[in-house]
Parts: C-alpha cells; sequence; structure tokens
C-alpha cells in the first residue's frame, strides 16, 4: 500500500447545475495539474482529520469532520516510481465554512461535474472521478504506465 491520502471533495448545486472544488497544484507532487483537494495523512490523524486539516490549509475551507460522507478509496500506483504510490480515502462534502481562496499550494476553482477539466487532470481521473461524484462508492485501482502519466491498468474492486 502507498501513502496514505485523504481527498474532499465540496459540491455544490448552481444555476447551471452541480459543480466540484478541485485545485491546480501550485508546488510539489503533480505541480500544475487539476487535482482534488486534500493531502497526506500525518501519524495519528484519521482520514477524516487530515481531510478536514488539508481543506484548512489549501483553500480555507472549515469543516466538520461529521458531515463528510465517504465515497471509497483509489490506490494509486506507479510502478516505475513506486515512492509516488498512494493509498487515497475519498469523502464528499455539502455543507462548509469559511472562505474559500487560494493558498501557496493551491489554486481553487469550481468546475460543473458533468463538464469536469480532465485536460488539466491525472489521466486516471477521467476514470473514477465521474463515478465518485455521481455516488458510486467503490475501491478503484489505478496503475500507472512506465511513463507516470498514461494509465495502465484501471480496476473498481468493490461497490
Ligand atoms: N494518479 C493520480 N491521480 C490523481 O488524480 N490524483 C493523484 C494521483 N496520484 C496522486 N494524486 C493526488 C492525491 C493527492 O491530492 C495528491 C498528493 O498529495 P500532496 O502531495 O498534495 O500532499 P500534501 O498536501 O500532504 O503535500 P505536502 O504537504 O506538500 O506533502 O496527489
Amino acid at each position: 500500500m502507498g501513502a496514505p491520502v485523504a481527498l474532499c471533495f465540496l459540491l455544490r448545486e448552481t444555476a447551471a447545475g452541480r459543480e466540484v472544488l478541485l485545485g491546480r497544484k501550485k508546488r510539489g507532487f503533480g505541480r500544475g495539474k487539476i487535482v482534488g483537494l486534500g493531502g497526506h495523512i500525518e501519524p495519528g490523524e484519521t482520514p477524516a482529520e487530515a481531510a478536514v486539516r488539508e481543506l484548512e490549509e489549501e483553500a480555507g475551507v472549515v469543516l466538520d469532520a461529521a458531515v463528510l460522507v465517504p465515497a471509497g478509496t483509489v490506490d494509486f500506483r506507479f510502478p516505475a516510481r513506486p515512492a509516488w504510490d498512494m493509498a487515497c480515502t475519498m469523502f464528499t462534502a455539502t455543507v462548509w465554512d469559511g472562505e474559500i481562496g487560494e493558498s501557496e499550494e493551491i489554486e481553487p476553482s469550481w468546475y460543473p461535474v458533468e463538464a469536469l477539466p480532465v485536460e488539466g487532470m491525472w489521466q486516471d481521473a477521467d476514470h473514477w472521478l465521474p463515478l465518485v461524484l455521481a455516488g458510486t462508492v467503490a475501491d478503484f485501482y489505478v496503475e500507472m504506465a512506465e511513463d507516470n502519466e498514461t494509465v495502465f491498468r484501471f480496476a473498481v474492486l468493490g461497490q
């Protein structure tokens, strides 16, 4: 299993349809890519606690762990670079506080769920993110190719 990370997708209803909060990574791993908000789970933290902490650090979002809705997991594998392997626990939330804003790490933006910015995301995101946002709770498996960019294998393990 890879390093434990937690992500939380905020969802809001607008006149134009449902939108999800994603962010452009400004530094570090995946720099330049549009990603889910979240990050590494620190020792002693639950995935929900990590999601709450990361969303505040990255985008000023104030969440109550009790409102997080479990949304499955993704096992990210990078066989050519195993140090990048990550075991990701996901949540969604429709209730939060705080003023959403940019941090040194992430530039957050709302995107229509029906028109995700897949061109700017990791190439695997198109396989699992639409399912997650449609409410499918599953354990996804993503294995990247030698180039660490294209998808070698994708599987939905449990629903
Ligand atoms: N193949 C992949 N597809 C994808 O869509 N997101 C991926 C991915 N592999 C990793 N990620 C995401 C999950 C998570 O949002 C991010 C890794 O977290 P970060 O490196 O941003 O962690 P932290 O916020 O803890 O950063 P630091 O504080 O800089 O360590 O990369």
